[in-house]
């Protein structure tokens, strides 16, 4: 009996210890603990995630997370994600002190199959965000932060801040940066942080055939051409009167309309096409391009005098790749989008989201898009992998060809991109390659550019040819 009481007395001593030692492992783990029941009731909160949320354990134990989500404590829940999904999920998230925080929540199943316990590894963001809004511009930015543009990174913090400054003046403004990085979205943001009251006109000088670029800019008058029209029309210069023209992928304006661009911006007066009128015109320029101008002026493809008119204030966008702090928060931005506009509740790995970072993102935030829109599409389960991330971007995808009629688009897409490829390897300029493919230079142009693909070489190729075929000015 003695023995036996003994016994019981040891197992209860060992269990103890146990227990001992598996808190303080929960309490000394460098990562956020945050466990619910079943049913999202708060059960354990470890002192890394009290630090890192600025919460204290006694406001969550016994509450339950659709209720906190309710009262403002967080923006969203991982545990409600994965109730909902009855699956691992990914959630970032906003405390009520200001905190972002990124929470995989992973269920716990009993023997029937129930969840029993959602258990929360949570990773601190604010260090890596710089989100104080010190004046009303910045306001209104942090403002765009939450729904269309994404910037965590000190370097995207210092590409607004000259973005702000440059909205306050009408110089014009050359935004330079590799394809995808966001050279658009910029402008766009210029254009709304100033005053100008008129439109935001944007023109991309890459996919208007080169014939119908000049009465595109500029207008036409009755009778100018064949197919014009009868009344004439305004160009795009005269629609963005007092508002925005954005002229992007200005290198590749041929270099005729180069001088034609040049006396515009100068003389602030346009000529339209078979016409003789001078019309004065009141539009800031905004230029973009993805080529090095500097070069290209070097090498006498693009007018000297003309760059230094267009890069008055130069902005230049850093390639996704050097900054990385904004990787996660544009992959968690588009997820919500996608999840949202195909009605499906996907997430991702740890694994994967740190696989990202590293990724080398060529095509950057346009190819991240890309990506995540096609992973969220052609993947069948809800958590996304590494492996699959590792299929899609080796195009491999065994499961392209379905019935299902959103992989059936994404079987097209891929096939499409692979054509393309082929097309820009085999051929000597963008334009015999669109005539291999049996498309116009400006479709072909404007698919590459959805797809991120990469065409330096044969741009290269087309600016040699430019270059050869250039007349005397
Ligand atoms: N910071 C951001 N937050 C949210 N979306 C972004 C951000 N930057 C870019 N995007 C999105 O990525 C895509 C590519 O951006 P954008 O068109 O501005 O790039 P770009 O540099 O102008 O490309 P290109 O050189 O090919 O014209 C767009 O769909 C845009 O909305």
């Amino acid at each position: 009996m003695k023995n036996s009481i003994e016994k019981l007395n040891f197992k209860l001593h060992k269990a103890n210890q146990d227990i001992e030692m598996l808190n303080d492992i929960i309490e000394n783990l460098s990562d956020g603990i945050y466990i619910t029941d079943g049913e999202g009731n708060t059960l354990r909160v470890n002192s890394t995630y009290e630090k890192m949320s600025g919460l204290k354990k006694e406001e969550l134990i016994g509450k339950n997370m659709k209720d906190l989500v309710k009262e403002g404590y967080f923006s969203e829940s991982a545990s409600i994600q994965v109730l909902k999904l009855k699956a691992a999920a990914t959630v970032m998230y906003t405390v009520k002190t200001g905190k972002r925080l990124l929470a995989k929540g992973v269920p716990v199943f009993d023997e029937k199959g129930n969840i029993k316990l959602i258990v929360n590894n949570v990773w601190d963001l604010t260090e890596i965000y710089h989100l104080e809004s010190q004046t009303l511009d910045k306001e209104r930015i942090t403002e765009k932060k939450e729904e269309d543009f994404i910037f965590h990174s000190k370097a995207m913090d210092q590409v607004v801040e000259l973005a702000l400054k440059a909205s306050k003046v009408t110089s014009n403004i050359l935004i330079l940066g590799e394809s995808g990085v966001g050279k658009d979205v910029i402008a766009k943001l210029i254009h709304d942080a100033s005053s100008c009251k008129g439109g935001y006109i944007k023109i991309n000088c890459a996919a208007i055939p080169e014939h119908l670029l000049e009465s595109e800019l500029f207008g036409y008058e009755e009778g100018s051409f064949t197919g014009a029209k009868k009344q004439g029309k305004p160009g795009m210069f005269e629609l963005a009167e007092k508002g925005t023209i954005f002229l992007d992928e200005i290198a590749e304006i041929p270099i005729h309309l180069q001088a034609k661009l040049l006396r515009v911006i100068q003389e602030k007066e346009v000529i339209r096409v078979g016409g003789t009128k001078q019309i004065s015109i009141d539009t800031r320029v905004i230029a973009a391009t993805n080529r090095n101008l500097e070069e290209m002026v070097r090498k006498g493809s693009f007018r000297e005098d003309l760059y230094y008119r267009l890069n008055v204030v130069p902005i230049k966008i850093p390639p996704l790749r050097h900054r990385k702090e904004d990787i996660i928060p544009l992959i968690d931005y588009f997820t919500n989008i996608f999840n949202k506009k195909y009605h499906l509740q996907k997430s991702f790995t740890k694994s994967t989201l740190e696989f990202f970072e590293k990724y080398h993102w060529k095509g950057n935030v346009r190819e991240l898009q890309n990506i995540v829109e096609r992973l969220i599409v052609v993947v069948d389960q809800e958590v996304i992998t590494e492996e699959d991330v590792a299929e899609i971007l080796n195009f491999k995808s065994k499961k392209v060809v379905t019935t299902d009629a959103a992989k059936l688009k994404d079987a097209v897409k891929q096939l499409e991109i692979q054509l393309i490829k082929e097309a820009l390897k085999n051929y000597k300029s963008t334009r015999a390659a669109a005539k291999k493919l049996g498309i116009d230079q400006s479709t072909l142009v404007r698919k590459i550019k959805k797809y991120s693909l990469s065409y330096d070489a044969i741009k290269h190729r087309d600016d040699e040819e430019m270059h050869r075929s250039k007349p005397e000015l």
